[in-house]
Formats: C-alpha cells, structure tokens, sequence
C-alpha cells in the first residue's frame, strides 16, 4: 500500500499566490475528500500533489520518492489520476478509452493481457458501463462520458486514486454510486483523494475533509469534527443546518450566511 505526502506546497501564478504551505497525508484505507469553493486551489493542490506542477516550495513524495522524480509510468502505477477537464474528441471505443488506464501496466489498447483485460472489465462494471464498451465515446452524454473516465482510472487498479471533480456530470443515482464505489475501495485498502463540491455527499461518504479556503488548508479532519455551521459560513459563505442522522450527517444548506 502507498501513502502520498504533502509537505509545505506553495504555488505561485500571475503575481498571486494560489496555493500557500499546503500539507497532507494520504493513506490507505482513507477516503479523503477536499473541498472549498470555487477558485480556492483545489485542482492546483492536487496537480503540485502528484508532479504535475512545479512548486515554488515544499515537496510531495510517493513512499517517500519525490514524485517529481518517478517516470509517468511509475507514477501512474502508485497513484491513478481523473483529472477535472478531461477532453475527447475522437470516435475511439470505449472499451479502448478504459484501457488507457493500464498504460502504466505497458499495455497499448487492443492488445490487452488477461489480467488488463480482467481489470478493464471490473473498472466497466464499476461504473456500470456494461453495453457501452464498443460505443464511439464521443456520442456519449457527458455523464455517460465521465463514468468512462472514471472506469480509464479505476482500470489502473492503482493503490492511490486522486479525482477531480469525479460526479460534477452525474445525476443524483450516479453521485452517490461513485462517493459509494470511492468508500469501497478506500474499504479495500486504496488511498482515495477526490475534490467534491456537494457538501452533502461529502458529509455522507468522507472518511475525512481537508477544507480549502484562499490556496490554504484551514481545517483537516473527520466530517464530524470539522463540519460546523461556523465552518461552513467561514469557507463557502453559506448557512446551514447539519442534522445527526443514523447514516451520519445531514447537511442542508439554507442559503447565503
Ligand atoms: N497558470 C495560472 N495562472 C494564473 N492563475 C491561475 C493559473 N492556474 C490557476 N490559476 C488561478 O488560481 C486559482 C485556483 O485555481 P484552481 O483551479 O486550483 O481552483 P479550484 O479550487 O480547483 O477551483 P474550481 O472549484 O473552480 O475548480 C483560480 O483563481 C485560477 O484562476
């Protein structure tokens, strides 16, 4: 199992400073969700988190390697990654689409090994994909097209999986199958690190909460230690009402603070 660390990342763009001094752990058996609102760094954090930027300070290691460090196929093979945009323009099938995830694994589509093509047929039905594998992916419904990225990530079968955004296309049903499929495999043993937007799903499903607020991380902890109303009106803005439930919390949100 991997654990990723955050140490003291800093991000600077366009004279400002969009990311300050974030740390974290990611460990297995954790669903970690990061939430704050819009603009506040949260996609930023995540790609300084996994390599993919530059920090002006602070460092991220994968089981203790720098990750900036690891080749992309290494990387890929400790940490999956959904990023937020994900564009796709071409009529490639589905099923190829989703064994792109084992590209870490050296697989190239249409010549699958039995264990890639296994993991590509748990990622689908995952994602309850059955019936879609030979559908060009560009006549899908952006739902429909974000379950597939979905599944291209879990495909990977990496110990650590880190989502952008992963339900901001689905309806309702769909939203709580994939914050329950992140739950299950944080069960399983994964590290599971996904930016969410609604509240309610992350009151519901997180194993803990790393809120964001002006590039920084103000509050790390259990959903029932750091969500409160004063939180809440603090980081978004936003008034609300969290009722203890026998399923957790139930969080309603009422309106501006
Ligand atoms: N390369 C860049 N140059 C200048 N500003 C940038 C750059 N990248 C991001 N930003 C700005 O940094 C801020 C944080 O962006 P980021 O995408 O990390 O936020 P976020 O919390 O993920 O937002 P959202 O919830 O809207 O997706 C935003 O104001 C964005 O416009």
């Amino acid at each position: 199992m991997s654990v990723l660390e955050a140490r003291g990342l800093s991000f600077e763009a366009g004279g400002r400073r969009l990311v300050a001094g974030a740390s974290f752990r990611l460990a297995p058996g954790t669903l970690t969700m990061l939430i704050g609102p819009n603009g506040s760094g949260k996609s930023s954090l995540l790609r300084l988190a996994l390599g993919l930027l530059p920090p002006s300070a602070g460092s991220a290691t994968i089981d203790g390697a720098e990750v900036r460090s690891l080749s992309p196929a290494a990387r890929a093979r400790k940490v999956a990654y959904l990023p937020q945009t994900r564009p796709l323009a071409w009529p490639v099938p589905v099923r190829d689409v989703i064994a792109l995830g084992r590209f870490a694994h050296g697989v190239a589509p249409g010549r699958l090994a039995a264990d890639d093509a296994r993991a590509v047929a748990r990622a689908i039905a995952a994602c309850r994909l059955a019936g879609l594998e030979d559908r060009a992916a560009d006549t899908l419904s952006g739902g429909e097209l974000a379950r597939v990225h979905l599944a291209r990530a879990l495909a990977a079968e990496a110990p650590l999986l880190v989502a952008d955004e992963p339900v901001a296309a689905l309806d309702p049903l769909y939203q709580h199958e994939v914050a329950a499929l992140f739950a299950r495999a944080a069960r399983a043993g994964h590290g599971v690190l996904t930016v969410m937007h609604d509240l309610a799903l992350a009151a519901r499903y997180a194993d803990r909460l790393l809120w964001m607020k002006d590039g920084a991380i103000v509050a790390d902890g259990t959903v029932e230690d750091t969500m409160t109303p004063a939180r809440l009106a603090d980081v978004f803005g936003v008034a609300a009402r969290i009722d203890r439930s026998a399923d957790g919390l139930a969080l309603a949100v009422t309106g501006p603070a």
